[in-house]
Parts: structure tokens; C-alpha cells; sequence
């Protein structure tokens, strides 16, 4: 008796999950109140499991942008998730009133279930309490102060390229790997304004903190693949009770370097905020931990960060300021040396506006240099700094999109990455064409187009959760790009290939003109390999 009861007891524990799984798919594909409503390939709509493959993979947005060619403007990407192509979609989602909060994927990313950020806080309300503290750290004046640090890293950064040893007769310096060069200049842009110190990673020679922009993206990708589990509820629950200590130790080794990297860094930092607390204003170190740190509640005066937060919050400040930023220019650039007239326009723009380097600040003179902000829009456009959808739960209530209505609980959203191939928004998605940013009608690009491109492109995101960052992020890509190009000029190293597509890498990665990009909820980049070269004052 007791053996029977043994081996049933063994087979049902082997059999309970499969068959719960099975019944589970059958509800999802049967019962589920986006059954019947929602497209999507079969499996998707039976479990999570290929979207969190996908994820897995780092090519999840491409996969998206498949389905969309079968399916339509929407798709039922998972059983509960519910993914958009559509401007419209996009403005019913991310919208100031929009009916939803972050999904439980924020919940999901965080390393411990009480480290909160502003960014993981996915309760409206404390989300807003949040964010109103946050963007002290993000006025105007702060900004201008953050500007300062921004140009001695870039100028130090263009001294150190400059000086790479001369390759051939026409002054072209060594090779280089821009997203390699261009991570270690965020980063220590980053670090000097969120910890206090420069790490000077971006300086020639043997650093052992070289290799934590690299560790950052393995820490990405180790928690996005947490965020993207088909059970997330199970998950959740199993954080607080043990779950979060298990990944502590099982974390592959650069992220746990990277933690005690950053703890380390805050510990630092918190000592010299500590150190300097009784000096005059205009004596302690103004960067963007010293406006964190200072926060205050504008009605009672009392700080709000504890230790805890400030050490959240500088974490998040630093994987959201560094990777995306980083990401960024090297899209930029990714596309402005595959396309060299576009390249010498730019650079005429900006040698022509500006008559010597130090007119290069942050300000309305360099934020009016149209052909600028028309190359860079369009970098962001076609290098999203995440390529996929940024999920939100719908509330009590209900939310309606495009005319149908979508109940509590399911997962709304829009990927960047299929949103900037949307031919019916960019008509020549695919195409690098600043000028479809700027109204020409001569050349064929009105009012109307123009409106129509912009509805579809949300870099910094909209509506409550958008980036606090975008003032900073927009001065950092401005600045670099701008003094870069005035003293250098660039190319792409002569039959480099990488960054780019190739037909071996499989449906949607075969362009060698698209910047490929890995998802880990940001975006992951190789390239693309450029040479530059002192520019020549007398030319
Ligand atoms: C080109 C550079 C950047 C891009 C494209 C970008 C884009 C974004 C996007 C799309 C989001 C929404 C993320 C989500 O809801 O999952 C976001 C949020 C955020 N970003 Fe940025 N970002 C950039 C630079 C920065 C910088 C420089 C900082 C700060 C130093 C920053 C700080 C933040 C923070 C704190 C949030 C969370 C805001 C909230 O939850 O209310 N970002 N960013």
C-alpha cells in the first residue's frame, strides 16, 4: 500500500506540472479573454515560452517584427501580451492617462524584491512620488552643471583618439571600435557625475575597471531573462523567499562584479557627500548624486532618499544614463559613416555654425543645428535604445485601443524596434534619410509626413514613465557628436563589416546597412569599426 502510494506520489509529482502547463495552454488558447480577439502564432498564444526563447536568443524584436508582417497591426506575442505596430496604439498606451502602470516584468528585473527604484515602482501613485523626487536631480541647472563634465570627457576622449597612431598617407588613424570607445566615454561620464569620481576606463593602458561596461550587459541580460518568464507570479513570489539569494550566487560572475562594483562606488560616495556636508554649496561636488542626496520633500523639507534608495537610485541613474546614451552614438555613427554624404552635410553644418571649439556648449545655438538634430533623431530611430515593448498591465477598468477593448490584467505595448520600421509611418523605413526629420516641401517631405514620422517615434518614451534623462542624454549625444566631428573627421574602416547585417545571420538580420542590435531590454551592439582623422584647420 504504502508502495503504491509512493510511486503515485512520484508520477504525480512528475506528471502535476506538465499537465498543469497543458491545461493551462488549453485555457489560453480556449478561454482566455484574448482568445478569439487577438492573432498570434500558436504556441505564442498557447505559453510564454517562445517569447521568453526569443528573449533568450537576444533577437526577440526581430521575431516581433515577423509576426507583424503575418499578423497585422497587433499580435498576441504571449497568452496574457498583447504587442502593437500603430501610432495610435502607442499614444492609447503610453499617454498621460492612459489606463495601465508597468507590468510585473519591472518587478521581475529588480535584484532584491525591496530595492525599489524609480524605474521598478510599478504602483502609480508611488511611482509619481517617485519620479516628482527623482527630477530634482534633473533641472536646468543641474543639467548645465552636468553639461561641464560632459565636455572635459568628451575633449579628453577626442585627445586620446586623436593621438592613436597614423595608418596611412592620407592621416587615417588606427582602426577603432566605436561601441567599445564610445562605452568607455558614457561610462566614466556616468560614474563622474552619479559616483563621484571618474574611473577613467576611457584612458589608454591596463584599468581594472575596464571591463564593467561589458559587465553591465551581462547583468542586463541576466535579469531580462527573469523579467520575460512565462510564470512571472510564480517567480515573484519565490523572489523574497530564497529566489533572490539563489540568483545572488548563481549570477554569472561579471554581474556579480558589477554589484559590488556599484556598492562599492555608492559607499565611496556616501562618505564624501557625508565628508562635505558642512562646507558651502558652491565647495561640495555638484553632480547628480549631490542632487539625489539633497532631494527634498518640498512640504515637510525632510530628505527623502535613505541609504537604500540613494544606493537603488544611483544604479539605476547609471544603467540608464550609460548603456542607452552609449547605444545611441553608436547607432549615430553607425549610420552617418555608411552614409558619407549625409556625414559631409552634417560636418559642414557643424564647421560652418560653430567658428572654434569652445563655442561647442550646451544651449540654444547647438541645440538649433537642424541637420544635427535630424541625424541624430534619425540614429534613434533605427537604434532604439531597447528594441522591444515596454510593458504595461491595464487596470481596473479596462482600456480600449484602436476601437476594442483589452480587460484588467492584460499586457499592452509598442516595440521601438518595429515602431521604426513602420512603413506606413517612414514609407522608406529602412532608409537612413535625416531629411525626412526636417519639412522641405521642395523635396517632398511636408508638414504632414514630418507629423506622420514623429507619432511614431518615442525615444525617451511618453507619458508618465518617460525618460527623466532625455534633457542630459540629449546634451551628452549633442555635445559629442558635435565637438567630435569639428576637430575630427571619420570613416568607416575601409571593408568593415561589422554592426552591420549579413545573410548568415538568419531573416531580419541580413541587411548590411541595418545596426544590428541584441535584445536584453537594452539594446546589445558590436561596431561599427571607424577610423578617424585630425582635422586639417587649413583646408
Ligand atoms: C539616448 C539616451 C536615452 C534613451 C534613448 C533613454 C530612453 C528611456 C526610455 C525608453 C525609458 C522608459 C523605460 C521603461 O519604461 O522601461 C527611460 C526611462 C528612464 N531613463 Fe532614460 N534614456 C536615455 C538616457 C538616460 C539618461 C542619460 C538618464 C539619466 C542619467 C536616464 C534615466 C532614466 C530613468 C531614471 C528612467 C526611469 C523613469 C521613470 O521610471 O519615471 N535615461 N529612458
Amino acid at each position: 500500500m504504502l508502495g503504491f502510494s509512493f510511486t503515485s506520489g512520484l508520477v504525480a509529482l512528475f506528471l502535476l506540472p506538465p499537465l498543469a502547463i497543458f491545461l493551462k495552454g488549453l485555457y489560453n488558447l480556449f478561454l482566455h479573454p484574448l482568445a478569439n480577439k487577438v492573432p498570434g502564432p500558436f504556441w505564442a498564444r498557447f505559453s510564454g515560452l517562445p517569447s521568453w526563447y526569443y528573449a533568450y536568443r537576444g533577437d526577440r524584436h526581430i521575431w516581433l517584427q515577423g509576426q507583424f508582417k503575418t499578423y497585422g497591426y497587433r499580435v498576441r506575442i504571449e497568452p496574457n501580451t498583447v504587442v502593437f505596430c500603430d501610432p495610435q496604439a502607442y499614444a492609447a498606451i503610453y499617454s498621460m492617462k492612459a489606463n495601465v502602470r508597468r507590468g510585473l516584468f519591472y518587478e521581475a528585473y529588480k535584484r532584491h524584491a525591496n530595492d525599489t527604484t524609480t524605474l521598478t515602482c510599478i504602483d502609480v501613485a508611488a511611482h509619481a512620488r517617485k519620479r516628482r523626487y527623482l527630477n530634482l536631480c534633473f533641472t536646468e541647472r543641474s543639467i548645465l552643471a552636468a553639461s561641464r563634465f560632459v565636455i572635459d570627457h568628451v575633449d579628453r576622449w577626442i585627445d586620446i583618439i586623436a593621438s592613436e597612431e597614423i595608418q596611412d598617407a592620407d592621416g587615417w588613424l588606427h582602426v577603432i571600435n566605436f561601441s567599445d570607445r564610445v562605452d568607455a566615454l558614457i561610462f566614466d561620464i556616468m560614474a563622474d557625475l552619479g559616483f563621484g569620481k571618474s574611473f577613467g576606463i576611457k584612458e589608454p593602458g591596463d584599468n581594472p575597471f575596464k571591463n564593467i561596461p561589458h559587465n553591465i550587459s551581462v547583468y542586463m541580460k541576466f535579469y531580462y531573462l527573469m523579467s520575460r518568464v512565462p510564470f512571472l507570479g510564480l517567480l515573484l513570489w519565490f523572489k523574497p523567499h530564497g529566489l533572490d539569494r539563489l540568483l545572488d550566487l548563481i549570477a554569472p560572475p561579471a554581474a556579480r562584479q558589477y554589484n559590488r562594483f556599484v556598492h562599492d562606488s555608492v559607499t565611496s560616495r556616501i562618505a564624501l557627500h557625508r565628508e562635505q556636508e558642512h562646507n558651502p554649496e558652491e565647495e561640495r561636488r555638484q553632480d547628480m548624486f549631490y542632487f539625489l542626496a539633497e532631494a527634498r520633500d518640498p512640504k515637510t523639507g525632510t530628505i527623502v532618499y535613505d541609504e537604500n534608495d540613494l544606493r537603488a537610485e544611483s544604479n539605476l541613474l547609471l544603467i540608464a544614463g550609460s548603456d542607452t546614451t552609449a547605444i545611441s552614438l553608436s547607432g549615430i555613427f553607425f549610420y552617418l559613416t555608411g552614409n558619407p554624404l549625409k556625414l559631409n552635410k552634417l560636418v559642414e553644418e557643424i564647421r560652418t555654425t560653430f567658428q572654434s571649439l569652445d563655442d561647442i556648449v550646451y544651449g540654444q545655438r547647438l541645440r538649433s543645428c537642424t541637420y544635427l538634430r535630424a541625424c541624430i533623431d534619425e540614429g534613434l530611430r533605427l537604434a532604439p535604445s531597447g528594441p522591444c515593448e515596454l510593458p504595461r498591465e491595464v487596470l481596473s477598468g479596462g482600456i480600449e485601443i484602436k476601437g476594442q477593448f483589452y480587460p484588467a490584467g492584460t499586457i499592452v505595448g509598442t516595440a521601438p524596434w518595429t515602431n521604426s520600421r513602420n512603413a506606413e509611418a517612414y514609407g522608406d523605413p529602412d532608409v537612413f534619410r535625416p531629411e525626412r526629420w526636417i519639412v522641405d516641401e521642395s523635396a517632398g517631405v511636408t508638414k504632414e509626413s514630418v507629423a506622420r514620422a514623429r507619432a511614431a517615434f518615442h525615444p525617451f518614451l511618453s507619458g508618465p514613465g518617460n525618460c527623466i534623462g532625455k534633457n542630459l542624454a540629449m546634451a551628452e549625444i549633442l555635445i559629442t557628436v558635435a565637438r567630435t566631428l569639428y576637430q575630427l573627421d571619420v570613416r568607416r574602416a575601409p571593408e568593415s563589416t561589422l554592426g552591420g547585417g549579413s545573410p548568415e545571420l538568419g531573416w531580419g538580420k541580413t541587411d548590411p546597412n541595418q545596426f544590428q542590435l541584441v535584445d536584453a531590454y537594452i539594446s546589445l551592439r558590436k561596431g561599427p569599426e571607424v577610423q578617424f582623422r585630425r582635422r586639417r584647420f587649413d583646408a
